[in-house]
């Protein structure tokens, strides 16, 4: 019997966690549960599973995680703000299901140096389809990891007519349900640019040996070429159930818990070039990752300021990455990477966000 603490139940993540808990009750047990602001939703969900610990907000999440015995942390919350429960995670020695991508990504070196071999099991589902893939062969055996990308919504458009969408039409995503942020990312690619980084600290893979590959069906999770030109990908219809179960299981595989592929169907599986002209994210994302440091913290928190910008409609689709872009142009990296000059470059670059937002 797994003891799980979810923070950020009420999300798409969270609320499908409890689902696969719920249908799983020999194997899992919730122990906490924790939300940002939607205390009245927190205290259902508290009752229906009998949790006594809750937690409103990322800083009493992270002491949720500290106080409550537990064997997994599945961390569902969205941005960057779920860096703290990460490390409290980590530090507890808690196996920690990883969604909250931006903590690891904003965290870095940080992250990676507080944690155990095997302890972060990615819930991301293309990191989980390596991890899974990564399981027929050895680390010295990768020669390349091939990150799958629905596309968007406004897959195949050009750059100018994406000028006037709206945030309804960016958050009609192909074949995902998912959060408002992660959405929203996905239309512009900046979640493709953040899984990229998100590969390199997880699976410690050169940058250059990290592609991308546009895949509209999103049935393919994700690909690892081995040494001896075999690629072992991981299928299976979208649904984050699968690759939320694996992380609160890890590696063992819960039965039932996802619905098989149609094999009938699968001529129906394309791939394309991304058209990186349109889509500048991941490109970019791939210098932010390199220069590393509290660049990409820079780019997430850029990120942050201009999507829920777009969503005020103070600015339009385009100028999200435009935005990023600009503020980490103008980024002035610390020479130390701490919790203080991580947060000091988000603030930082919130402010510079805003600047050319408003
Ligand atoms: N949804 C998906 O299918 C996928 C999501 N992910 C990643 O998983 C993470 C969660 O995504 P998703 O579930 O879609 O997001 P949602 O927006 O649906 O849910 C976010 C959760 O985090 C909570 N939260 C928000 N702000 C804070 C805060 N300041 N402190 C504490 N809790 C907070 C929210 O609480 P409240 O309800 O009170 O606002 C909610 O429970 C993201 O990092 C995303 O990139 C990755 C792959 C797939
Ligand atoms: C389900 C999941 O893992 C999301 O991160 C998904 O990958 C978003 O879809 P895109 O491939 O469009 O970014
Ligand atoms: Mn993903």
């Amino acid at each position: 019997m797994k003891r799980v603490v979810i923070l950020g139940s009420t999300g798409s993540i969270g609320t499908q966690a409890l689902e696969v808990i719920r249908s799983h009750p020999q194997r899992f047990e919730v122990v906490g549960l924790s939300a940002g602001t939607n205390w009245a939703e927190l205290a259902e969900q508290a009752s229906s599973f009998s949790v006594a610990d809750t937690a409103l907000g990322a800083d009493e999440a992270e002491q949720l995680v500290r106080d409550v015995d537990a064997d997994v942390v599945l961390n569902g919350i969205t941005g960057s703000v779920g860096l703290g429960p990460t490390l409290a995670a980590l530090a507890a020695g808690r196996t920690l299901a990883l969604a909250n991508k931006e903590s690891l990504i904003v965290g870095g070196d940080l992250v990676r140096r507080a944690a155990a071999p095997g302890q972060i099991v990615p819930v991301d589902s293309e990191h989980s389809a390596i991890a899974q893939s990564l399981r027929a062969g050895s680390g010295s055996e990768v020669r390349r990891l091939v990150l799958t990308a629905s596309g968007g919504p406004f897959r195949g458009r050009t750059r100018a007519s994406l000028a006037t969408v709206t945030p309804e039409e960016a958050l009609a995503h192909p074949t995902w349900k998912m959060g408002r942020v992660v959405t929203t990312n996905s239309a512009t690619l900046m979640n493709k640019g953040l899984e990229v980084i998100e590969a390199h600290l997880l699976f410690d893979v050169a940058f250059e040996n990290i592609d991308v590959t546009v895949h509209p069906q999103s049935i393919v999770h994700s690909m690892v070429e081995f040494v001896d030109g075999s690629t072992i990908a991981q299928a299976s219809p979208p649904d984050m159930r699968l690759p939320i179960s694996l992380g609160l299981d890890w590696p063992d595989r819960v039965p039932g818990v996802g619905v098989p592929l149609d094999w009938t169907t699968a001529q129906q599986w394309s791939f394309e070039p991304l058209d990186d002209a349109a889509f500048p994210a991941v490109e970019l994302a791939k210098r932010v990752g390199l220069a590393g440091g509290t660049y990409p913290a820079v780019f997430n928190a850029a990120n942050e300021q201009a999507v829920h910008a777009f969503h005020d409609r103070s600015i339009g689709f385009l100028d999200i990455v435009d935005i990023v872009q600009r503020v980490v142009d103008e980024h002035e990296p610390s020479s130390e990477l701490s919790r203080e000059s991580l947060a000091d470059a988000e603030a930082w670059a919130r402010r510079a966000a805003d600047q050319l937002i408003d």
